[in-house]
């Protein structure tokens, strides 16, 4: 048992004759940005399908807060506090900001209560304090398939924000996003680590992994190599060198 908010060990899963994930061990720290590097195609989302039940392991085990969840659906998962973003977003396009960001709450969160006026406020509270974090109030009764694409992506951290979830797995957030856009992105991730969210990043941009990762995992080809400060990961030339596209024999 561990105490830790998030503990992979021993994962596996393959698809037909690929292994995807290949005994991975993973901690995520209390309060930390963990980052998740490694070229394409190295696992990173399978894991992160693997942690949240959207897809069952064919080997190993996945701790939130101790607890093991195996066989959860991913409702379940993600009321225990596990929030995430997907890279394709999945908004409701022809739904509004507010509701699309309602809907996570109801489908995701601890908040969520069947009914009664003060639950309904505590839902409206927290969507309305996702959008200010996000900035995306003046646009909340607009349609989600109407926004720019980083009002999309702020979208989709609304969507995490509001569940009130403390555990954020998020597959590339940044991706595709605007100088500024991306400054404000860091700095939201940033907010809510000083507020002791605990944050897996998988991130392509090495930039951004050194401003918010204090740890990194490295994977390759399914399997972990490597595991820690940024500094040590990313000044290893043979990690570098995988990442970059010069293949290992
Ligand atoms: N549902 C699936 N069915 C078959 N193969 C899959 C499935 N999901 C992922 N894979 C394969 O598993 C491997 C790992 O994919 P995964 O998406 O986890 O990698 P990744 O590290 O997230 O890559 P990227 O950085 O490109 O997003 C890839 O070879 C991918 O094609």
């Amino acid at each position: 048992m561990t105490d830790l908010p998030l503990s992979v060990r021993g994962l596996n899963k393959k698809f037909g004759g690929l292994t995807a994930v290949q005994d991975v061990d993973l901690d995520l720290q209390a309060g930390i940005c963990t980052a998740l590097v490694g070229p394409n195609g190295a696992g990173k989302t399978t894991i992160f399908n693997l942690i949240t039940g959207n897809i069952p392991p064919d080997a190993g085990e996945v701790l939130v807060n101790g607890k093991p969840v195996r066989g959860m659906v991913p409702h379940r998962i993600a009321r225990m506090g596990v929030a995430r973003s997907f890279q394709d977003l999945r908004l409701f396009g022809r739904m509004s900001v507010r509701d699309n960001v309602l809907a996570a709450i109801e489908h995701s969160a601890w908040l969520w209560q069947p009914g009664g006026g003060a639950a309904r406020r505590a839902r409206e509270a927290a969507v309305d304090a996702a959008l200010d974090r996000t900035g995306l109030t003046a646009l909340a009764d607009a349609r989600a398939a109407d926004l720019a694409y980083a009002e999309r992506k702020f979208l989709s951290m609304a969507r995490i924000l509001a569940t009130g979830g403390r555990i954020w797995l998020l597959d590339e957030p940044a991706s595709g996003l605007d100088p500024h856009s991306r400054a404000r992105f860091v700095s939201l991730v940033r907010s809510a680590v000083a507020d002791g969210v605990t944050i897996c990043l998988i991130e392509h941009n090495l930039d951004i992994v050194t401003e918010l990762a204090t740890r990194i995992a490295f994977l390759d080809r399914g399997a972990k190599l490597a595991e820690g400060e940024p500094q040590a990961i990313l000044r290893d030339p043979e990690l570098i060198g995988i990442y970059f596209g010069e293949r290992r024999t």
